[in-house]
């Protein structure tokens, strides 16, 4: 929030790499540390450009462990979490145990979650504040589908999933939150909604979150892009106003491709 990177940004840019159902433990020891050298070589400063992974809840304690044991800068976090803090709920993961093992961050909403697993904006609503109960930072993920964008509609529907993942959420909460707006339609597709229509979109949702809370809140609140995001196109979506950061799917897979997206500021320069 207090980092400035050229000019724009008054939030620090977020860079987050979801590797969905890829990299088993043993894989992501070998991702995050490739990651970690490479950023290093090129003397990324993280403290202006923040970088995130989410790996698969397995990989968990082994990306803990070499995050403290190589003192690395890089944040992560869990694709999901349950509603709920602990009990009969088999096959759900708490917050609580996140929080033990060193997450910051984790994902709520994505759209896989979504369709595939059918989670309602009720749900959703309940996984935001089970994070907040145990200091967890979601980055709750919204968009539309296809359909919906070829009616017209994206905003209003977007719009909606956020007053609805966000009713009843304090404003000391919201504060710290990570919102990410993924068109469904462009997530794996190779198809990538403009830098405009990213900028559309995250102007809209943090005229919402104003709506609902007010100013303060919204200046605050980190705003991502996602949707076959790669090291060619991230520089010129990052370079919108509301945008300040990406969440990568594919592309976090490869570590050099990765890594240059993390360096958007590189390319900027180069525009
Ligand atoms: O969480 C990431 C998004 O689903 C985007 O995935 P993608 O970059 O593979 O399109």
């Amino acid at each position: 929030m207090t980092t400035s990177t050229n000019g724009k940004y008054d939030r620090t840019p977020l860079i987050a790499g979801n590797w969905k159902m890829n990299m088993d433990h043993v894989q992501s020891i070998t991702l995050l540390q490739k990651l970690a050298w490479t950023l290093s070589d090129a003397r990324h400063d993280f403290k202006r450009v923040e970088v995130a992974v989410f790996p698969p809840f397995t990989d968990l304690r082994s990306v803990q462990t070499l995050v403290r044991g190589d003192d690395l800068e890089i944040s992560y976090g869990a694709q999901d979490l349950s509603e709920f803090d602990s009990g009969a709920y088999t096959g759900d993961i708490s917050g609580q145990f996140l929080a033990r093992l060193g997450c910051a961050y984790v994902l709520v909403g994505h759209s896989e979650r979504r369709t595939i697993h059918g989670e309602s904006d009720e749900t959703l609503n309940a996984k935001v504040k089970a994070a907040y109960r145990h200091s967890l930072t979601p980055v709750l993920c919204v968009g539309e589908g296809l359909a919906v964008r070829q009616a017209g509609n994206h905003v209003a529907h977007t719009l909606e999933q956020v007053r609805a993942d966000l009713a009843g959420l304090p404003a000391e909460d919201a504060a710290s939150l990570v919102i990410a707006y993924e068109p469904v339609w462009a997530i794996g597709t190779g198809e990538v909604a403009g830098p405009a229509d990213a900028q559309e979109m995250c102007a809209a949702i943090r005229a919402e979150i104003a709506s609902l809370y007010d100013d303060t809140v919204a200046s605050g609140v980190r705003l991502l892009y996602g949707g076959s995001v790669k090291a060619g196109n991230a520089a010129a979506i990052l370079k919108e106003r509301d945008v300040d950061g990406v969440l990568v799917g594919g592309a976090s897979l490869d570590v050099a491709e990765f890594a240059n997206i993390v360096r958007f500021e590189h390319h900027l320069v180069t525009d």
